[in-house]
């Protein structure tokens, strides 16, 4: 058995108490292929995330969208690894560009944070990606690798990790990476890990794109040997989140 496909649903910074209801209720009613073939985890912003957990249907998972780097304590405004496993909250997303870049987390405080995270039972969703200037000027595969080894550094296993190649310039902006380019970096990501910590987390590590995916492009998008499934923002708020689920299907054809 290969690589489960994996979609996450990031929330990002929106919601309000109607909306949120609204989202859960129509992921509750769609209809999913079995949790044999694909892993859903939604990420809703930190304040919606008990009740969305427990309004859920069992087989969508949810996710923090960011936890503390190391324990808790006087950290004003922070939340830690602890209390999102104290809530049974599965997974966190970290080390996302939005973060990297609004909030100046560097390539060695994600890695530190993704270690701290697994340290305390957590999964993480790692996540990595060039600008577009860093694609122009040729530097996309040197740039990934730099973040995915901040994060090797301080990690020894990669079982609870699954790998988001977001490319900022795709992310937000409807201009998806075309099917050829994800499946690029997702492969030299692969080849990185191969050559670098070992031909089993090559194998197993599961690798996700994220960046403008939607109903129309992710069965192109899923698709592609390397392609593990899709870290969805502006889409996943939307009843299309369920047809991008059902992309998974595409790996069983
Ligand atoms: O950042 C993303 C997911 O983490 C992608 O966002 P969009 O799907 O809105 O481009």
């Amino acid at each position: 058995m290969g690589r489960k496909f994996f979609v996450g649903g990031n929330w990002k910074c929106n919601g309000t108490t109607e909306v949120v209801k609204k989202i859960v209720s129509t992921l509750n009613a769609g209809e999913l292929p079995s949790t044999d073939i694909v892993e859903v985890v939604v990420s809703p912003p930190f304040v919606f995330l008990t009740s969305v957990k427990s309004e859920l249907r069992p087989e969508i998972q949810v996710a923090a969208q960011n936890c503390w780097v190391k324990k808790g304590g006087a950290f004003t405004g922070e939340v830690s690894a602890e209390m999102l496993v104290n809530l049974d909250v599965p997974w966190v997303i970290l080390g996302h560009s939005e973060r990297r870049a609004l909030l100046h987390e560097t390539n060695e405080f994600v890695g530190d944070k993704v270690a701290y995270a697994l340290s305390q039972g957590l999964k993480v969703i790692a996540c990595v990606g060039e600008t577009l200037e860093q694609r122009e000027a040729g530097t996309t595969m040197e740039v990934v690798a730099a973040q995915t080894k901040a994060i090797a550094d301080k990690i020894s296993s990669w079982d609870n990790v699954v790998l988001a190649y977001e490319p900022v310039w795709a992310i937000g902006t409807g201009k998806v990476a075309s099917p050829a380019q994800a499946q690029e970096v997702h492969a030299g990501l692969r080849k990185w890990f191969e050559e670098n910590i070992s031909a089993d987390v090559a194998a197993t590590t599961r690798i996700i794109y994220g960046g403008s995916v939607s109903g129309s492009n992710c069965k192109e998008l899923g698709g592609q040997p390397d392609v593990d499934g899709f870290l969805v923002g502006g889409a996943s708020l939307k009843p299309e989140f369920i047809d991008i689920i059902k992309a998974a299907e595409v790996k069983c054809a």
